[in-house]
């Protein structure tokens, strides 16, 4: 199949109310879309085997799944020019209001760290922008022709609306026993990518996440290995990453056991995790639903996982575009910097809605 086929099929799906994903794993030169074969299809237990799974942050709302056995799937070549990234030609038009309440809930996350409680905390926000017409065909043309290096996707189910990202974010990998996960935080903004000096609040704040994910895959792996940290480049921002490869014991951890011990990291929640948790539910004053919980496939034939989390992506619900961005608070943030981190971290994306405004 082709490209405008493979487009025009997601379009029938869409109009149809029917679940369909495409993807684009980083890197690859080719996009994959899974259509579920109808609207109605009754998913067997909770397992997360062999299906495209789309969870949300909040463990205990409801996650979906497109089913493989029950849906069509087809591979094309993505021969779409890439875009150039920056500079960036749209700017969001940010709001005293949100930018005042931004400031507000970091600074309560500063003061809630101070008393000790908490080494660090990642607080969000979205903003909603309208669109003159949504046009799925734009939309995919925009998004695969832009952040190669990042998983990129188009999600459509009627029970969650349709959402898109482009997230340089791994939670695991894994073919057979072997598994890759990675240690993703700090960030800023990129002018010269061969320049890239890194403080202590963003080495700490990444150190962190190195800690948590290898805690908690302890008594889950026969054998783990940590990678040197560098910079990984998403966009316009870059970020600290630290890979962290090894065995993992599934005779006695399933798939479900192993992405519930990883999620939520640090980089999207905190640490302690139920203390940040705790925090982010009583203060972001918003559901942050799919954004920062997790997406990808599990092929039970070729014993494979691809998650993803989901950073960097956008809900669109008809002509209403909702953007999610947030960041790391640790005791050394400073709340002006910590807004400007959202602003840029959602231009990445915007970039991606052009044609649509
Ligand atoms: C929570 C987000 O980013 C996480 C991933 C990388 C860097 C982050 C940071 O610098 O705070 C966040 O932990 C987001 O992009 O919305």
């Amino acid at each position: 199949m082709q490209y405008p086929q493979l487009t025009q099929k997601a379009l029938g799906c869409f109009e149809n109310n029917v679940p369909f994903v495409l993807f684009s794993i980083p890197g690859s030169n080719s996009i994959t879309g899974i259509f579920q074969k109808d609207v109605h299809t009754s998913l067997p237990n909770e397992s997360l085997e062999d299906s495209f799974i789309f969870s949300p942050f909040n463990l205990q709302q409801e996650n979906y799944r497109i089913p493989l056995e029950n849906s069509d799937s087809y591979n094309c070549m993505l021969n779409l020019k890439e875009e150039e990234i920056s500079p960036q030609t749209i700017t969001i038009d940010e709001t005293k209001e949100d930018k005042q309440a931004h400031l507000t809930l970091v600074n309560n996350a500063i003061d809630k760290i101070q008393t000790g409680n908490i080494q660090k905390v990642v607080v969000s926000r979205k903003k909603e922008i309208s669109l003159q017409g949504f046009q799925l065909q734009k939309l995919c043309d925009s998004l695969f022709s832009q952040n190669p290096s990042a998983f990129r996707y188009v999600w459509y189910h009627p029970k969650t609306a349709l959402w898109c990202g482009a997230t340089p974010e791994v939670l695991i990998k894994t073919k057979d026993n072997a598994f890759t996960t990675m240690a993703l935080a700090g960030t800023q903004k990129i002018e010269n990518t061969s320049i890239i000096f890194w403080g202590d609040k963003e080495k700490n704040e990444q150190q962190w996440v190195v800690d948590a994910i290898v805690d908690s895959l302890l008594d889950k792996t026969t054998a783990l290995n940590i990678s040197k940290t560098k910079s990984h480049i998403a966009g316009n921002l870059a970020h600290l990453r630290t890979d962290i490869k090894g065995v993992l014991n599934t005779s006695r951890y399933g798939l479900k056991k192993v992405v519930e011990a990883l999620h939520p990291t640090p980089a999207v929640c905190g640490t302690p995790t139920k203390r940040a948790q705790d925090f982010i539910y009583k203060n972001e004053n918003y559901d942050r639903e799919f954004y920062t919980g997790f997406l990808g496939i599990s092929n039970a034939e070729q014993n494979s996982t691809d998650l993803f989390v989901n950073l960097r992506c956008i809900k669109i619900d008809q002509n209403n575009a909702t953007l999610f961005a947030g960041g790391g608070i640790t005791k050394d943030s400073n709340a002006e910097d910590e807004w400007l981190e959202t602003h840029n971290k959602m231009q990445t994306m915007i970039q991606v809605l052009q044609p649509l405004l």
